[in-house]
């Protein structure tokens, strides 16, 4: 059956983020993802994950000025010496995490901006992320993400993931596939995921439309997963929603799903 990461980001957020470690451990995780850790030294993280047996499978790289609004600079002009810094210190934190994975965001290209130009800088500075990332062990990742929650975002369908991965090259970039995203976007959860299990390299989940835990939406997960599981997919998949009401209060769902 699938293999869930705790999202620390979005779950257990009762607790200070360094305390979450130990809450999803007991809740039964044996791995976590999270956004950002960029606010607590590695040091500090890692001495998390040890004291509780957790793999880190997931996190991003720097985001450019999150709260001003940006999400990513990969696409952005003028920024490829910070987009170049944020992948160094993104490998710095990999290495230290042990983690073999890092999900590069692309931006919102500004309303004057040209779509083309916008996008030929996402591809060349993947390009050269997916290579340096490629040298340290990492596997970049790249998202599409729903028009609602982030609208502009560079990158829109898995379609367009999936040619940027062939034209990169598929053993230093992977697509995330994302199910509440692609629910909101494409739909065809299922067949699309079949389609394009070779390139994906990270799943993460929630219900649609509000972005809780499985069963409070409009997705059908005892079929989802299952199919998820008989088509081969062995990565991990990353609970990526805000619960409902306490985190560990909504956890009743994963439990006819853990092998
Ligand atoms: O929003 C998501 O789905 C993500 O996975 C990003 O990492 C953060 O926006
Ligand atoms: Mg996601």
């Amino acid at each position: 059956m699938p293999r869930f990461a705790a999202n620390l980001s979005m779950m257990f957020n009762e607790v200070p983020f360094l305390d979450r470690f130990a809450l999803a451990r007991q809740a039964g995780f044996e791995a976590v993802e999270f956004l950002f850790p960029y606010e607590h030294p590695p040091e500090s993280i890692r001495e998390r994950l040890d004291g509780c047996g957790l793999r880190q499978v997931l996190f991003n790289a720097p985001p450019g000025d999150w709260a001003g609004g940006e999400r990513g600079t990969a696409s952005l002009p003028d920024r490829q010496a910070e987009f170049r810094a944020g992948i160094e210190t993104a490998l710095r934190y990999a290495a230290a995490l042990g983690c073999p994975r890092l999900h590069v965001m692309g931006g919102i290209p500004g309303p004057g901006q040209s779509r083309e130009a916008a996008r030929a800088r996402y591809v060349a500075n993947l390009a050269w992320a997916a290579e340096r990332c490629q040298q340290e062990g990492v596997l970049v990742l790249i998202e599409p993400i729903n028009r609602h929650d982030m609208p502009g975002y560079i990158l829109g369908s898995s379609d367009e993931a999936a040619a940027i991965v062939e034209a990169i090259g598929p053993e230093r970039i992977a697509l995330q596939y994302d199910l509440y995203h692609t629910q909101i976007t494409e739909g065809d959860l299922t067949r699309r995921a079949e389609r394009l299990l070779p390139i994906i390299g990270h799943m993460q989940l929630a219900d649609v439309p509000h972005r809780h835990e499985p069963g409070t939406g409009e997705i059908a997960w005892d079929y989802v997963l299952g199919r998820i599981d008989a088509m081969g997919y062995r990565g991990w998949i990353g609970c990526e929603y805000r619960p409902a009401g306490e985190t560990v209060a909504g956890l009743g769902w994963i439990e006819r799903f853990r092998a």
